[in-house]
């Protein structure tokens, strides 16, 4: 059995029995620290029994500090491995420090959502090590343990900022109360909601959401629409086999219900100081976050020109092509054609028009879709950094 854990005096947390000292890490010649090294090996030992050290981390989490319990869904299928899936997301990017920092502040806001205070970190910390420790046998030792507290301390800290930050001009959620629900297919509705209190954000970013019939089951969608003067926001939600939230959402949500919504999140934006060509590929109801790209152009009044490429399984699941057709006939500098799977998808067809060199990419769709767009744009020169997108992580999150 494992050595308990201890929470020490000075708030703090360390393992018992206490580990040797673990030597301060030296980077190698390829730039990657020590410790990253370390934390990498434990993920790789890991990955393969990735769900029972999840089970393993929750159960001594809600054993240890049955208070934390409270803060997540009752039923915990749907949204169990979250917590831990972003905490270690976060350890194997520990070397990529820009990346990460954004990662876990926007982690870190979004937190305070659930009501998470300063104080329960320490008690994550502690099960996330003792989960590591048990099922990371072959590698774990008293220097690779002191890598992951390194680690979870510098994680944590930039959290707890990033929430102490955002607590001084944000409320942690936002009621807002839907005002109209338009059923396109017999899965998607557009739902349009309107928040109790201003809701900042930029066309491109997406915000968490839940409902009053599966309370702390939050789920990503993207704001359909650039801000508006009315302040409404609208989303496109499909309801998937097995999504709670999507379904309640398309199918049992209805004017005058109210939802919450987190902060928003994602730096799938525009850069408004370039006047860079735009290449928009939307799959499904990943058109959402481009449709409200477009109108942001359009608001800022300069016509650089944007190709949006909108993919669907059929004509019928172009459940936006309306929309899409309206703003291109509005401006002559967009441009949007239709994919419709036949054997060739998406990403194919983009690589048949261009060149795309000079343009900035935007990616918005099923994770697959995204990993073979990034392919084929990188093979056809659209340099990488050009090419913005939502993480895969969180997209997968938000298939529910
Ligand atoms: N609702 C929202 O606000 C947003 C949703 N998303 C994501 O977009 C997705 C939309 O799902 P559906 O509408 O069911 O899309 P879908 O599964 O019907 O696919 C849409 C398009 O993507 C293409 N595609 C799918 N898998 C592909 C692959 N492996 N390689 C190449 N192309 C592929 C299809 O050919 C089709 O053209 C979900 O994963 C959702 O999480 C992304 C951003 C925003």
């Amino acid at each position: 059995m494992d050595a308990p854990t201890t929470t020490s005096a000075d708030g703090g947390w360390s393992m018992g029995p206490p580990p040797e000292p673990a030597p301060e890490p030296e980077p190698d010649p390829l730039g990657v620290s020590r410790d990253a090294l370390l934390i990498r090996r434990t993920l790789e030992e890991i990955a393969p029994v990735a769900d029972k050290v999840t089970s393993y981390f929750y159960a001594l989490l809600f054993i240890a500090h049955p208070e934390v319990r409270a803060l997540f869904p009752a039923a915990m299928d749907s949204q169990r491995d979250r917590l831990l899936k972003a905490l270690l997301t976060a350890a194997d990017h520990f070397d990529d420090t820009d990346t990460l920092v954004a990662y876990l502040q926007n982690l870190g806001r979004g937190h305070r959502k659930y009501g998470t205070t300063p104080e329960q970190y320490p008690a994550v910390g502690e099960a996330l090590i003792g989960a590591l420790t048990r099922y990371a046998e072959r590698t774990w030792d008293a220097e690779t343990q002191g890598a992951w507290v390194r680690a979870y301390t510098l994680m944590s800290q930039v959290m707890i900022d990033a929430a102490a930050e955002s607590e001084l001009h944000t409320p942690p959620w936002w009621y807002a109360e839907v005002v109209s629900h338009d059923l396109r297919t017999p899965d998607i509705a557009v739902v349009t909601v309107r928040p109790d209190q201003p809701y900042p954000f930029l066309a491109g970013q997406y915000t968490s959401l839940e409902t009053p019939w599966w309370p702390r089951i939050w789920r990503h969608y993207s704001f359909a629409s650039a801000p508006r003067s009315d302040g409404l926001l609208s989303f496109h939600i499909k309801a998937v086999p097995a999504g709670w939230v999507s379904n309640s959402l398309v199918h049992r949500a209805r004017p005058g219900d109210f939802i919450r919504l987190g902060p928003p999140a994602g730096s799938m934006t525009v850069d408004h100081t370039t006047d860079n060509g735009m290449l928009c590929l939307g799959g499904g109801t990943g058109i959402a976050p481009i449709k409200a790209l477009v109108e942001d152009v359009a608001e800022h009044g300069r016509g650089r020109p944007v190709e949006v490429f909108y993919g669907a399984r059929s004509n019928h699941d172009l459940y936006d092509i309306d929309t899409m057709h309206r703003l291109q006939q509005a401006h002559s500098w967009l441009e949007v054609r239709t994919v419709v799977d036949s054997g060739t998808q998406l990403p194919d067809v983009v690589r048949e028009y261009g060149p795309w060199n000079s343009y900035d990419a935007f990616l918005s769709g099923p994770p697959g879709m995204i990993r073979s767009s990034l392919d084929a744009l990188r093979n056809v020169g659209v340099p990488s950094e050009r090419i913005r997108h939502d993480g895969i992580e969180e997209l997968v999150a938000a298939g529910d």
